[in-house]
């Protein structure tokens, strides 16, 4: 019999993305899709939909209970809400979800299986039931150098990362190109004019930056265009942001490292006027002094995804941005080299598209190890 999979926050942002991934790896070839929405109950359920054609309450629990499998990305009020009830339901099924709210419980594993394969598998087979997607920042970093810390050479790791608007949402992405538009459009006849002056330009510029409506600025709260925010997610109240606290947290669950050898990971997490690629740098200290080469080649074989970018003007400007890695699965790894503080510190830059590698792609690749099993 066919499974059955239930298909939660499938319109979002993230939602989609995996709708396009799973059409194009042809996952709805292995499984009957059951569509639902919070909002539009009885509505036509999408192209993908066989025999299935109607969408369903994603509050009705009986309907959910139908299903293996369960994949949400509508977000952690939606989880909640929901997953309690259902699991006190008896619901017995598989749940995939792309939110926060589950990835610290016990009974839950943080996937990423090009990294954690062997954890998922140990959690499989003692009946683990809860799959939980990884902080998009932590995905994208373990993607591009998981071979160091599979190989157990990092000491510690301190990240700055570099964090795209699509990590707050749709809304946050359009704004972030408003504010461009806007401060655009009040210097416009001055750019126009090669002779004009540069610093009245820049006046101008953080005049509006300064001047910017509530409206402007309603989801990041301060502009964000031509400017960046060293503040992601909730503040802890010790000092750290929540996003940053997440690096240590979820580095070491996704590694399957018990609380007494946890690696530590800290540093600070900034909202850069990107559109969907998180970049971070990032400063290693490794437990042994290892040959640069010998780095680079144990990152390149770690995954089909990471690419070592040569360490060289040319190659970084063209390979390690934003701009180059948007809508691939392409993991860049570059500014690899040893650091003045020793031969044990070692520095790199890697970017990760924050919609794929940090949101849908380990979602659908659990629904193919769910499958294949
Ligand atoms: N944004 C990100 O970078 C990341 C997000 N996540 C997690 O994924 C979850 C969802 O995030 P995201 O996809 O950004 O959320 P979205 O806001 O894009 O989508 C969530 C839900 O909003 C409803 N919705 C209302 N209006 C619209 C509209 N105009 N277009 C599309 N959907 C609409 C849809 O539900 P319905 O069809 O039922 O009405 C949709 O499933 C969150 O838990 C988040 O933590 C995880 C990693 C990264
Ligand atoms: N907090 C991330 C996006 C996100 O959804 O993260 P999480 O899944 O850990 O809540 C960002 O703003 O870039």
């Amino acid at each position: 019999m066919t499974t059955l999979v239930g298909l939660v926050g499938w319109r979002g942002m993230v939602g989609s993305v995996l709708m396009e991934r799973m059409t194009a790896e042809r996952d709805f070839d292995l499984i009957e899709p059951l569509f639902f929405s919070t909002s539009n109950a009885g509505g036509a359920a999408p192209a993908q939909a066989r025999n299935e054609k109607t969408l369903q309450n994603a509050f009705d629990i009986e309907q959910l209970k139908r299903c293996d499998i369960i994949i949400t990305a509508q977000g952690g009020d939606y989880t909640t809400e929901v997953f309690p009830k259902l699991r006190a339901a008896g619901w017995n099924g598989h749940w995939i979800d792309a939110a926060s709210t589950l990835r610290m419980t016990d009974d839950s594993v943080i996937i990423l299986d090009p990294v954690n394969r062997p954890v998922i598998d140990k959690a499989l087979a003692n009946g683990g039931r809860n799959w939980i997607g990884g902080n998009c920042t932590v995905s994208c970093m373990l993607m591009g150098v998981g071979a160091l810390y599979k190989a157990g050479l990092v000491e510690w790791m301190s990240t700055q990362t570099y964090q795209a608007a699509s990590g707050g949402g749709a809304q946050h992405m359009r704004e972030l190109l408003t504010q461009y538009g806007t401060l655009n459009a009040s210097v416009k006849s001055l750019l126009d004019d090669p002779k004009s002056a540069i610093l009245e330009i820049d006046r101008q510029v953080i005049a509006k930056q300064r001047s910017l409506s509530a409206e402007e600025t309603a989801n990041f709260g301060v502009p964000l265009g031509g400017s960046l925010i060293p503040w992601i997610d909730k503040d802890l109240g010790n000092g750290m942001s929540r996003e940053e606290w997440k690096g240590m947290a979820e580095t070491n669950k996704i590694l399957g490292k018990a609380s007494g050898e946890a690696i530590p990971v800290d540093g600070f997490c900034v909202r850069v006027g990107a559109m969907r690629c998180h970049s971070q740098a990032l400063t290693f200290k490794l437990r042994k002094d290892v040959p640069l080469a010998d780095v680079e080649a144990m990152i390149a074989a770690d995954n089909d995804w990471v690419k070592v970018v040569p360490n060289t003007r040319e190659a970084t400007i063209r390979d390690l941005t934003p701009v180059a890695v948007t809508g691939t699965m392409t993991i860049p790894v570059g500014r690899l080299r040893k650091l003045a503080m020793g031969p044990e510190y070692l520095g790199a830059f890697t970017i990760g598209d924050q919609l794929l590698w940090g949101a849908a792609e380990p979602l659908r690749r659990m629904l193919r190890i769910l499958l294949e099993r």
